[in-house]
C-alpha cells in the first residue's frame, strides 16, 4: 500500500466554538496535528490575554491523554484593543496573534474593527513584539459585490497597512483569489498566507450549480475555478509563503440548512487526508510536507514538531453527519469516500 510519512503538521487556522462541543471539536483536531491557532471568534470574542487563558484551559481539558495536542491562543481585535492590551496578551505566553475582523465581515465579527485606523497604535505593538496579525481580508461594502471583496481589500486596507508597518508579520488568512496569491508573491518575506483544503479542492460551481450546497457555503465565498487553480498552483508551489490552514468552522445543521445559513465549512475530521488528495492530483506529494509542517512554525518563529505521521493510501467513507455537542454537524465530504487516511 501506498504510503507517506511527514512530520507532524499543524494548522494555523482553526474554529473550535466553546462549550459542550469541544469535546467534539477538540478531539477531531487532536488526531495527529501538532499545534493549531485557535479563532478567537466566540460569542462574545476573545479580546483580551484574560479571556484567552481561560478559553484556553477548557480547550485543554478537552484534549485527549493520549494526544500532544497544543492550542495556540489569539486575541480579537476590536475598535478598543490598545497597545497595553497586545503586550499583555504577548506576556502570557499563550498568545501567538492578534486576529483582525472588519466589522460585520463574517461569523461572529460584529465586535470586530470598523476602520483599520482605529487599531493602528495596536498594529504598531504587534510589530514591535514580533507578533504576527491575522487577517480576514475581506471589505464589507454594500455596494462591493461579494465576489470582489477580497481583491478590494487588498487595493484599499492591506497595501497601505504594508506601506505603515513595514515589518509587521501578517498573515492573509484562507486567501481565495489568485489576486491575493499575487499579492503575497510580490510581498517581502513577513508577508505570508494559509489556504483551506476546501478552496483548493472547490469552486463556486461546487455550491451552486445543481441546487445550492450550503455546507459549502464558507467566507470568503469560494471563487471561479480559475482562481482554485491559482490557489492550488501556490500551495504545491514549494514557496514557503503559503501554509496549512484548514478554517475549519463548524455550525449545527440546522443553522446552516436555513433561509439564513451560517458561512463555514468543517474539514477537522480529515485536514491532511483532504490536502493529501489535492496535492496528489497536483503530482506533488513531495511538497506537501513543507506546505502542512514546515512553512507554518517557521513563520511564525516556532520549532517545527519532531515526530511525524504516516498517510495510507486507502478509501474511507466520511459520515453524514458528526457530533456536534447535542447536535450534529454536516463535514465535507458528507457521505462520500476520501482516498487518504492517517494510521
Ligand atoms: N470561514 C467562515 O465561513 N466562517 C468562520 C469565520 C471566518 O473564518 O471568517 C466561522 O467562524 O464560522
Ligand atoms: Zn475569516
Ligand atoms: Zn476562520
Amino acid at each position: 500500500m501506498e504510503t507517506l510519512t511527514i512530520t507532524r503538521p499543524d494548522d494555523w487556522h482553526l474554529h473550535l466554538r466553546d462549550g459542550d462541543v469541544l469535546k467534539h471539536t477538540v478531539a477531531d483536531i487532536s488526531r495527529y496535528m501538532g499545534r493549531a491557532i485557535i479563532m478567537p471568534n466566540l460569542v462574545p470574542p476573545v479580546t483580551n490575554a484574560e479571556i484567552a487563558k481561560e478559553y484556553h484551559q477548557r480547550i485543554l481539558a478537552n484534549v485527549p491523554a493520549n494526544s500532544s495536542f497544543s492550542p495556540l491562543m489569539t486575541i480579537y481585535l476590536t475598535d478598543q484593543t490598545t497597545a497595553e492590551d497586545i503586550r499583555a496578551a504577548k506576556a502570557t505566553g499563550i498568545v501567538y496573534a492578534a486576529k483582525l475582523y472588519p466589522a460585520g465581515a463574517t461569523t461572529n465579527s460584529s465586535s470586530g474593527v470598523t476602520s483599520i485606523k482605529n487599531v493602528y497604535p495596536a498594529l504598531q505593538a504587534l510589530q514591535d513584539a514580533g507578533m504576527p496579525l491575522l487577517l480576514h481580508g475581506e471589505v464589507t461594502d454594500a455596494d462591493i459585490d461579494i465576489f470582489d471583496r477580497e481583491k478590494v481589500y487588498l487595493d484599499t486596507v492591506l497595501k497601505p497597512v504594508v506601506a505603515d508597518f513595514p515589518n509587521l508579520k501578517i498573515v492573509l488568512e484562507h486567501i481565495t483569489t489568485a489576486d491575493a496569491v499575487e499579492f503575497v508573491n510580490n510581498a517581502s518575506d513577513n508577508i505570508a498566507a494559509t489556504i483551506t483544503a476546501h478552496h483548493l479542492l472547490f469552486n463556486r460551481n461546487h455550491m451552486l450549480v445543481g441546487g445550492i450546497k450550503p455546507h459549502y457555503y464558507c467566507l470568503p465565498i469560494l471563487k471561479r475555478n480559475t482562481h482554485q487553480a491559482a490557489l492550488v498552483k501556490a500551495a504545491t508551489s514549494g514557496s514557503n509563503k503559503f501554509f496549512l490552514g484548514t478554517d475549519s468552522a463548524p455550525h449545527a445543521d440546522d443553522k446552516k440548512e436555513s433561509a439564513c445559513g451560517c458561512a463555514g465549512a468543517y474539514t477537522s475530521h480529515a485536514a491532511i487526508e483532504l490536502y493529501a488528495e489535492v496535492f496528489e492530483q497536483e503530482n506533488a506529494l513531495d511538497k506537501l510536507e513543507a506546505f502542512a509542517s514546515f512553512n507554518g512554525p517557521d513563520f511564525y518563529n516556532l520549532p517545527r514538531n519532531a515526530d511525524t505521521i504516516t498517510l495510507e493510501k486507502s478509501e474511507w467513507l466520511v459520515p453524514t453527519t458528526l457530533p456536534f455537542g447535542d447536535a450534529k454537524m454536516v463535514p465535507i465530504r458528507t457521505g462520500e469516500t476520501i482516498a487518504w487516511q492517517v494510521k
